[in-house]
Order: structure tokens, then C-alpha cells, then sequence
């Protein structure tokens, strides 16, 4: 991989906890366009990596690369600013609100007018509020929303939450979507329709996507680069066919398996695969 190619590397990061090591000595490049995975038992330092990605997190050691900027952490705000943006293992939407204002909370940090402005709807106000209106309904649209556009968020159910979060990301135009476990309680043709909807993200507007995601096979379809953690440390590193036969990694998930003395879906898919 070139550097240009690289939108987001990871040189040497590690992580503890209040002396105890979360993430140890990862590092990866993510490909500017591509679905990248990261994958591994629960524990193995997955959204800990995302939290160091986005700034939330400060390693402790090591050097992380976006858009050709190298820092020894990220700032969220300057993440953000950047186009990182993110989904939660656990949904974090405002319930009470409808689907299009939670959707156009996303747009928020493309505003150009002041709070002054905001406050009295003077100025550049007015502007700013149609842009995210309209950046809010394109977004819904494409995620196929529009029944539930006025709908209140906490009355609908999971799946379509999950939706929502992801619709809010991407009114946010991200460059980088870090997508915490975006299918997490959903039944397979949920699952089948996330993933389209993550697919069609990459082709419409070109993000580029990483993924934490447990179920083995969805990651082997979707993705074009798989990372493998297991207890903090990277086991594996490349294509999902090359992922699927690395013996290390079998051997993290098969003896995960052994130690819960039964089979999780992810263990019982890698094993198929
Ligand atoms: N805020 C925190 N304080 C202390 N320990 C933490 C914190 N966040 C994570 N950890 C620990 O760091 C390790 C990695 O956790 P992390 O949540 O990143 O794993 P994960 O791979 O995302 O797991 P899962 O698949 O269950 O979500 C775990 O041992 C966890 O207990």
C-alpha cells in the first residue's frame, strides 16, 4: 500500500487502562474507499481502537496518521472537523425527537452562521437550516426513511434505530464512518439490508468505512480488509480470504469456543468459512 492510498494509519498504538493494556502495539493502514473490519472476542480492544481513532482515547504510545496529518493522538473535535464520524455499540440517538431532527443534529458542524445568528434566525441562519434540511432529507431518502421521517425515535423498533444512527452519521458527510457493531440485535434480513446500506455508502459518496462487526459472515462479505484482535494484540491483517484460512486467527476464535464450552455465531462462521 502506497501512503497516498492510506487515509488512516496506525503505528504502534497501545492503550491501558489504569495500568491494565486494552490495546497492545496495533498497527494497520485503512485504504482511502475500502470497508475495513475489525474483528475479534469480545474484550479484544475493538471500540477502544475506534475510541482511539476518533480522539475520545489517547494512547499511550505510538502515532496515528489521518489525511496525511501524523499525531501522537487525535482530538475529537479536530476528528470531527475532519470527517470522522461514528455509531455506537449502543444506540445513542436523542429518543424523544423525531427521525429528521435527530438526522439533522448530524449536519451540525457544517454550519457557517454564529449562535447570535442561530438564536434570531438573522444573517446566515436561515441559509444554514435549509442546507441541513435538505442534506437531512437526501439522507433519509437514501436509507429509505421517509415513513418514519416524523416518527419519534425511541418508538421504533431496534433495527430502524440503528438505521437512524447510521442516517445521522452520514448527514455528517464523513470521509472516515467508524461503525460500532452497526447490525448488533438484528435478524438476518435486517442484517442483509445494513449491510446493502453500509455497501451503498461506499459507492455513493465514496466513504470509507471501518467496521466492528461479530457475525463472522457478514464481515467476510462485506469487506475489502479484515484486521483480527484478540486480547489487545493484531493476529491477522488482509483480505478476507486471507483472514479466513491464517491459522492464528482459527486458532483464537476455535480456542475462544473451547473456553466458553459453546458456540458463539462467530466461532461456529469462522470455522465454515
Ligand atoms: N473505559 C474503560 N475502563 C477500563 N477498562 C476498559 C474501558 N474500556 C474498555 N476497557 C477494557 O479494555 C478491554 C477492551 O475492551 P473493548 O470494549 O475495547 O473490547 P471489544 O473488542 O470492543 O469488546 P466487545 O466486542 O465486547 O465490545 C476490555 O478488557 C475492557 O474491559
Amino acid at each position: 500500500m502506497t501512503a497516498s492510498q492510506a487515509l488512516l494509519s496506525l503505528q504502534g498504538i497501545s492503550l491501558s487502562f489504569k495500568g491494565v493494556r486494552a490495546i497492545t502495539n496495533i498497527s494497520f493502514s485503512v485504504n482511502k474507499g475500502e470497508i475495513f473490519s475489525l474483528i475479534g472476542p469480545n474484550g479484544a480492544g475493538k471500540s477502544s481502537l475506534l475510541n482511539v481513532i476518533n480522539g475520545v482515547y489517547q494512547a499511550d504510545e505510538g502515532l496515528i496518521t489521518y489525511q496525511g496529518v501524523s499525531r501522537k493522538s487525535m482530538h475529537p473535535q479536530w476528528a470531527a472537523r475532519r470527517g470522522v464520524a461514528r455509531t455506537f455499540q449502543n444506540i445513542a440517538l436523542f429518543k424523544g425527537m423525531s427521525v429528521l431532527d435527530n438526522v439533522i443534529t448530524g449536519t451540525n458542524l457544517k454550519l457557517k452562521s454564529s449562535w447570535i445568528e442561530q438564536a434570531f434566525n438573522i444573517g446566515r441562519a436561515p441559509a444554514d437550516a435549509l442546507r441541513q434540511r435538505q442534506k437531512a432529507e437526501q439522507v433519509i431518502a437514501f436509507l429509505k426513511l421517509q415513513s418514519w421521517r416524523n416518527s419519534i425515535v425511541g418508538n421504533l423498533p431496534y433495527g430502524l434505530q440503528k438505521r437512524v444512527e447510521l442516517a445521522r452519521a452520514l448527514a455528517a458527510e464523513p470521509e472516515l464512518l467508524l461503525l460500532d457493531e452497526p447490525m448488533a440485535g438484528m435478524n438476518a434480513d435486517e442484517k442483509a439490508e445494513m449491510g446493502r446500506f453500509i455497501v451503498e455508502t461506499q459507492k455513493e459518496y465514496g466513504t470509507t468505512i471501518v467496521l466492528i462487526e461479530h457475525d463472522i459472515s457478514v464481515v467476510m462479505s462485506l469487506s475489502d480488509h479484515v484486521v483480527v484482535l484478540d486480547y489487545g494484540k493484531k493476529i491477522g491483517d488482509g483480505t478476507p480470504a486471507e483472514v479466513r484460512v491464517d491459522p492464528q486467527v482459527i486458532a483464537a476464535y476455535l480456542g475462544s469456543r473451547q473456553q466458553a464450552k459453546a458456540g458463539t455465531d462467530q466461532n461456529k462462521e469462522i470455522a465454515k468459512q
